[in-house]
């Protein structure tokens, strides 16, 4: 290439590259316009750009281009650090042109190279030539723009000495799509740190779904959250009640306020005094210091009652009067302790039921009924099932390491809908963890619930949904299932639903109201195990046929 031939081209080439380069802010578009640019004055059948951390040998493949197509790949790659040590050696001769065979580290870079349009040949053929244009920063180099083309020695001198006339606004140019790109990284990365506050917080911008049965309940959390009435939530187990207790706490005055939250049915009935309104010094043996209740200590706040219907009767007398007088003695003290505490009290009983049959005070009923909230079960909100399901999905593949989280098919969506979920939206919490962990966070299979699930809600697929857990029952037909093979599935989906849990009012054995080791003797006999995974117990080994095991386990 003669020495006027290369002005004029730089020149123009400079002209043509600007445009191309500054044309648009996305690195892949950007890239496959400068290909089509470059590839008039190069021999050139693919472009790419990477960045260098030298401190852990990694390579990040950013984007690349050919005369089809751009694509970004935000790909991170480990080399040798022999390779490594050869990139740092050529920080000052920032433009290589060379065989792709007569270096090993080029031979390297381009193994480990998954050109997504380039084909696979990028990687094997070494009948290749490339010319590079590294960059740095502070005497470091931190990356590189790659021009390859088929054959050896494809490029000239001339190329070389014209890459080095548009080196400056090459780099300038890409450059600019370095910071953008860093721009929409940070955007993002701040996107999931508000996600992961989000939920750590509890959902401050409400419970997730949208369907018209949530939407009522939010609307009536709005019109109570401000008053300082008590609230009375209930509904069936794990169908959000502590979540819907603190949406209303956030969306009160109290939000800066403590909440609190107590099981009832967790506490000793002789402490429960003690635990709720706290003791003086000296009060009884083993009180050494005076103590404050959970009342006080949610002065200012919120105290949440769950599981209201376990409290004992005289303990419900105690409850009534703080809720009518607001105020209340410690156990062995003299004076009477005002505090501000809004109560929210929680149950997934017949409340009413347990008046009539002497259980449950009907003066602390009335009292607690003022504002009453039905939290519904899942199968009566089908429509937020995808969005549940993706922010499990999410949150759960967060917590485990899986990067990127995997997909919910149409597939997996249909399965989940014909399910009824008698433990709701902690049973679909657990079950999506159970489904990342067997698909190792990469697939995901829900094909022991379809076996189920088309037999306990007894239609054909494909049918529309029935919201009613009686209706579960109903079809049947082929295929029934024997009692003893129903039983196994109920206490599956129990234990699913308790996290593994047998004992305690969390247990299974509560939720299917038999004693504990009634329970376990009929696991035993239906060969259904616990395992221990990921810091919890999960229910595996199903005796029967509907356990199916598509390849990711059961
Ligand atoms: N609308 C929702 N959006 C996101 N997660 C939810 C929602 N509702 C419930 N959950 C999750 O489901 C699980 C069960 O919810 P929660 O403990 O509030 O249920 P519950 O009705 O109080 O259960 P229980 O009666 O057993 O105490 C929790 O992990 C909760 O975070």
């Amino acid at each position: 290439m003669g020495a006027f031939l290369m002005e004029k081209d730089a020149a123009a080439l400079i002209t043509e590259l600007t445009g191309h380069l500054f044309s648009s802010l996305d690195m892949e578009t950007a890239l496959h316009r400068t290909f089509a640019c470059l590839a008039r004055y190069f021999p050139l059948d693919l472009i790419h750009l990477l960045t260098l951390d030298l401190t852990c040998d990694t390579l990040r493949y950013l984007a690349e281009a050919t005369e089809n197509r751009g694509i970004l790949l935000d790909e991170k790659v480990q080399v040798s650090q022999r390779a490594m040590a050869d990139i740092r050696r050529r920080v000052d001769a920032p433009i290589w042109r060379m065989n792709r065979s007569e270096s090993p580290l080029l031979e390297e870079v381009y193994q480990r190279f998954r050109s997504h349009v380039a084909g696979p040949e990028i990687r094997k053929g070494n009948n290749y030539s490339v010319l590079v244009l590294g960059f740095g920063m502070g005497g470091e180099l931190i990356g590189a723009f790659g021009m390859v083309a088929r054959g050896k020695n494809s490029y000239s001198e001339g190329h070389e000495v014209l890459l080095g006339e548009i080196r400056k606004p090459l780099l300038s140019g890409l450059m600019n799509l370095f910071r953008h790109r860093d721009v929409v990284c940070h955007n993002e990365r701040l996107a999931v740190e508000k996600q992961q506050l989000q939920d750590r917080l509890g959902y401050p911008g409400g419970m997730v779904g949208h369907s018209p049965a949530l939407q009522a309940v939010q609307a009536m959390i709005r019109q109570v959250a401000s008053l300082r009435v008590p609230v009375l939530l209930f509904g069936e187990t794990g169908t959000g009640k502590e979540v819907a207790a603190s949406a209303i706490h956030r969306a009160s005055g109290r939000a800066d306020g403590p909440m609190i939250r107590v099981n009832c049915g967790a506490i000793a009935e002789t402490l429960l005094d003690s635990e709720l309104f706290g003791h003086e010094k000296g009060a009884f043996t083993g009180a050494v210091e005076r103590k404050r209740g959970y009342f006080e200590q949610a002065d200012g706040g919120t105290l949440f009652l769950d599981e209201i219907g376990e409290l004992p009767l005289a303990a419900q007398v105690k409850l009534l009067r703080v809720l009518q007088d607001l105020e209340f003695f410690r156990v062995g003290g003299q004076r009477p302790i005002a505090v501000d505490t809004r109560v929210i009290a929680a149950t997934h009983r017949d409340l009413y039921a347990m008046v009539e049959a002497g259980r449950f005070r009907e003066d602390l009923w009335f009292r607690l009924n003022v504002f009453p909230i039905r939290i519904p079960p899942l199968r009566e909100r089908l429509q937020d099932m995808e969005a549940l399901a993706l922010h499990f999905i999410r949150k759960k593949s967060r917590e485990m390491n899986f990067d990127p989280p995997p997909e919910l098919s149409a597939e997996n969506l249909k399965t989940l809908l014909r399910y009824a979920w008698p433990g709701n939206i902690r049973e679909l919490e657990n079950i999506i963890e159970r489904a990342l962990i067997l698909g190792r966070g990469r697939v995901l299979s829900f094909s022991h619930l379809g076996g189920e699930a088309s037999k306990i809600l007894g239609r054909p697929e494909g049918e529309g949904h029935d919201n009613t857990a009686h209706g579960a029952i109903s079809g049947a037909g082929k295929g029934f299932s024997t009692l003893e093979e129903a039983m196994g599935r109920h206490i599956l989906s129990a234990l699913e639903a308790c996290g593994g849990r047998i004992d305690g009012p969390k247990g299974a054995a509560r939720l299917l109201a038999i004693h504990p080791s009634t329970l376990r003797s009929r696991m035993k006999k239906m060969g259904i195990v616990l395992e221990k995974r990921a810091e919890r117990e999960v229910p595996v080994a199903l005796p029967y046929p509907f356990c199916q095991d598509d390849g990711a386990g059961c």
